[in-house]
């Protein structure tokens, strides 16, 4: 498991070991992943074009002391100073005694940033506030042809967030310190941090608000049926879905839950017949469910199917027109409910239940502080689609999931999330790990079936059992 933890965590547990060399640690990792990379590129760190961008605080220390690192084994060292009254001393010191070029004049800067082989990005970290200042902007817009190394996190990203104000260098390799930031973890600061590699410096920060699942955490949350089992001790899931006029969104529903590791799938919606013949293990007659996954291509229909997957008291998982029923009727609609609801919107159907005149950019833009505000408000688990696939909890916890390919952007694919994690409730998991597992092994199907090519949604639903597989190493 990833974990990461916002910056007043990450304070608090440096300042609990006051005294210990946490720097010294630090720049130690960072120095050697520097060292390594320019080995991999160029067979060795002698004669490499270094370039650093130092800052007014420690981030800007940190990549001053790890290019005078470099310089004492080779390499050809230029810092540039972007607050030169205010730059780190100790570190200053220790690279003026390697014999290394210290300027602040940024058109220096700006040709070595085209040509260095490798540079360190100090700009800023954990202190930093409120987006890239001007002096540092014209460093996000330039061409380069070396390698970007971001100390702690890139500058220009929102540690806590991953909130980007204007511009944020774009990194290569991000080494940051001590723990995770959930600025790397969720995008748009995501897609600025690159390759994420995790110093150890001996913190020993609080419970995380933001995890990352990995394969064994997943592994460890989904249903194995026991020797005891049979399909209705599995569970039964509920599938209201489709509608005359959308019947894919039905068959796709059905084939993700059937993967899902429930006992059997009740389907209720409209297209049956269409259904069967597709899928012949599927229950067409009324009967308990363990929980509902309303909404994909409900059409029309969505008013009533709603109203009767949330009266019943099973975990309910809204999606699609589901969604639009829901902002429609407001959180007053879930306020009574003692069973879990569970809602998968993307970034546009977040926008409506939110109100307010809030769009979906404004959403993708802060899709953590969203997926909390929707989960806080609608008391219900919210499992946010988008670029970087963010559940959270009404208590504010959240996951971030790692998986998935941009080919998973594809119609229908929604219908098979919506279905495979319904599955995952109605097996018995809690509405928290079936979205993040859900979300998991739908983004490895995604992966699987898409193989760096266009993939169909249906695909993406026969890959799944593959991907259970991979996850479980079996
Ligand atoms: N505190 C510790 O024990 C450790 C800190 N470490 C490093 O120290 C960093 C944090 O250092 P600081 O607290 O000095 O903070 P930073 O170095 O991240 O930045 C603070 C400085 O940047 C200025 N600043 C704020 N926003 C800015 C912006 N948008 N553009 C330009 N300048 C801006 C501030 O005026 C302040 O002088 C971490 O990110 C990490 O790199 C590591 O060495 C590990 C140990
Ligand atoms: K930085």
């Amino acid at each position: 498991m990833r974990e990461a933890h916002t910056v007043a965590q990450v304070r608090a547990a440096e300042a609990a070991l006051a005294g210990q060399p946490l720097m010294d640690r630090a720049v130690a990792g960072l120095a050697a992943t520097c060292a390594r990379l320019l080995a991999r590129r160029r067979g060795r760190v002698y004669g490499a074009r270094v370039l650093v961008l130092a800052g007014s605080g420690d981030n800007g220390g940190d990549a001053l002391f790890a290019g005078a690192a470099l310089a004492r084994r080779g390499a050809a060292v230029t810092a540039v100073l972007l607050a030169p009254e205010r730059a780190h001393p100790g570190a200053l010191a220790a690279l003026r005694a390697t014999g290394s070029q210290l300027t602040a004049d940024q058109d220096v800067g700006l040709a070595d940033f085209r040509r260095a082989d490798l540079i360190l990005d100090g700009i800023v970290g954990i202190g930093g506030r409120g987006g890239l200042r001007p002096a540092a902007q014209p460093y996000a817009r330039a061409g380069r042809r070396g390698l970007l190394v971001a100390v702690d996190l890139p500058s220009g990203v929102d540690a806590d967030t991953g909130e980007v104000a204007g511009e944020a260098l774009r990194a290569d390799v991000t080494v940051t310190f001590g723990t995770h930031k959930p600025g790397l973890l969720i995008d748009p600061g995501a897609e600025y941090a690159g390759t994420v590699q995790l110093v150890p410096i001996g913190l020993r920060p609080p419970a995380a608000p933001v995890q990352a699942l990995q394969h064994a955490d997943v592994a460890a949350l989904l249903p194995r049926p026991g020797a005891e089992s049979d399909k209705y001790r599995r569970g039964v899931l509920g599938v209201l879905a489709g509608s005359e006029r959308y019947p894919g969104a039905a068959l796709l529903a059905v084939a993700g839950a059937l993967h899902g590791g429930v006992g059997a799938v009740r389907y209720q919606g409209r297209p049956g017949e269409e259904v069967v013949r597709r899928h012949p293990e599927v229950l067409l007659t009324p009967g308990r469910v363990q929980a509902w996954v309303v909404g994909p291509g409900s059409g029309d229909e969505a008013p009533g199917a709603l109203a009767d997957a949330l009266a019943d008291e099973v975990p309910v998982l809204v999606d699609a027109d589901g969604l639009t029923e829901l902002a429609r009727l407001g959180p007053g609609a879930l306020a009574g409910r003692a069973a879990p609801t569970l809602l998968t919107p993307h970034t546009g159907e977040a926008a409506r239940l939110l109100g307010g005149g809030v769009t979906a950019q404004q959403v993708a833009g802060a899709r953590l502080h969203r997926a909390r505000e929707l989960a806080e408000r609608y008391g219900a688990v919210v499992l946010l689609k988008g670029s970087t696939t963010v559940v959270a909890r009404p208590d504010g916890a959240v996951r971030v999931n790692p998986t998935g390919t941009a080919w998973l952007a594809t119609a229908g694919s929604g219908d098979v999330l919506a279905g495979f994690t319904g599955a995952l409730l109605a097996a018995g998991l809690g509405a928290f790990d079936a979205a993040s597992a859900g979300a998991y092994l739908h983004g490895v199907a995604g992966r699987i079936a898409a193989a760096d090519a266009p993939v169909t949604a249906g695909e993406v639903a026969q890959a799944l059992p593959a991907a259970w597989r991979e996850v479980c190493g079996v």
